[in-house]
């Protein structure tokens, strides 16, 4: 089977280098993800050609980086002729008792133009169809002429665009395993970022499931990139924070996350930090509680939901399959806590300089899996 991929538009507009890396990484993503086959670059397309005609193509449709594709049918002709008896052969049973278009597209010169195809393949088709109608049709034939190639196709399977994961570096997402950082995640990967997650265990065996869950469906988002995941012990901040009066615990947990995210950029060379967080959703997310909870911290941090509404989260945790596993993970007290809606940056200072956490150590102590 062969198949058309076309890269996200915006890739096409990037300078002749950046482009050439952005559609290697692509090429390597969707091998990865595909599994085999033979795959080549041809003038602002990706063919893909597997062998196996059972091959899981629908995968396809969750590779960042791809704008649409399309199972085709080609033959090593651009002679009028041919491309019209071809088109009848494949498409006669297709358009049968259906109201069709033709729609031609051209790259390289030839003795006739893209509506010359268009007309001579629309009436060689006409007599099996219920007529044409170019505005509203029940069938699309395309027909692309690419030099002294052919291809023919009538589906157009979208991708979920964006950029390929791998052109944008790393980032470490804080991942609670709640509704939120997994879309944040998503939303990263979707510009080309590779996640490297990070996760304060709060609620044990069944709070790791979870989070390995989530990850599981993210994956298939990932271009065929490994996650790596680190699982942070959270008794032992717990035991630290036990000393810090009840209604800060919330935004000082949330620093000594940032702080470990922080660290683990050092680490592992990512440039940025990504959490789940939206402006004023609760009171440790008001914009003066996440003035004071990343003061200092040297890394950009993304917060890629910052302006969206829960619904909007949820409609997404949905569609990239994480939702029915974060509604499980229950509260956990130390962040369901209701945090002072305005944190006093001295204060948090001070204690942090007090709890004196070893960020280096808490990594160290943490359980390291790859998915
Ligand atoms: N246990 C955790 N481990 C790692 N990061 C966490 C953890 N808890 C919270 N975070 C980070 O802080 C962000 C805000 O968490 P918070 O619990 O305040 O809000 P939330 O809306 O419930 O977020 P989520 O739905 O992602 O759990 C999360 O999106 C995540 O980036």
């Amino acid at each position: 089977m062969l198949v058309i991929i076309r890269p996200s538009g915006e890739i096409a507009l990037k300078s002749p280098r950046s482009r050439r890396n952005f559609e290697y990484t692509l090429i390597n993503n969707i091998r990865n993800t595909i599994g085999g086959g033979k795959i080549w670059r041809s003038q602002g397309v990706i063919l893909l050609e597997v062998n196996d005609n059972n091959a899981n193509i629908e995968a396809l449709s969750e590779v960042f980086g791809i704008s649409s594709f399309s199972p085709v049918i080609a033959i090593k002709s651009n002679n009028l002729e041919d491309i019209v008896n071809k088109a009848k052969e494949i498409f006669a049973e297709i358009v049968k008792g259906k109201i069709f278009a033709v729609r031609a597209k051209r790259i390289g010169s030839h003795s006739f133009t893209s509506l010359d195809v268009e007309r001579r393949a629309g009436e060689a088709l006409y007599p099996y169809s219920k007529g044409v109608d170019l505005e509203n049709p029940e069938v699309e034939i395309f027909i692309e002429i690419r030099n002294e190639m052919t291809y023919f196709y009538h589906k157009v399977i979208k991708g979920p665009k964006g950029l390929p994961v791998g052109v944008a570096g790393k980032t470490v997402v804080l991942f609670s395993g709640g509704i939120d950082s997994p879309v944040a995640t998503w939303m990263m990967m979707k510009r080309g970022s590779v996640p490297i997650i990070l996760n304060f265990n709060l609620g044990g065996d069944l709070h790791k499931e979870l989070v390995l869950k989530e990850l599981n469906m993210l994956k298939r988002w990932s271009g065929g990139h490994k996650l790596k995941i680190f699982i942070v012990k959270g008794t032992d901040v717990f035991i630290k924070l036990s000393q810090v009066e009840r209604r800060s615990r919330v935004v000082m947990l949330k620093r000594v996350m940032y702080k470990t995210a922080e660290k683990l950029c050092e680490k592992t060379n990512a440039k940025s930090i990504t959490t789940g967080e939206s402006l004023s959703q609760v009171s440790s997310q008001t914009m003066a509680n996440l003035y004071v909870t990343e003061y200092g911290i040297k890394y950009p941090i993304f917060r890629p939901l910052i302006g969206f509404d829960k619904e909007e989260i949820v409609d997404i945790a949905r569609k990239i399959g994480t939702y029915k596993h974060s509604i499980k993970l229950p509260e956990y007290c130390a962040i369901s806590t209701k945090a002072r809606t305005s944190e006093d940056l001295n204060e948090i200072l001070k204690n942090e300089e007090r709890l004196n956490v070893d960020y280096e150590k808490i990594l160290e102590n943490s359980e390291v899996i790859e998915l």
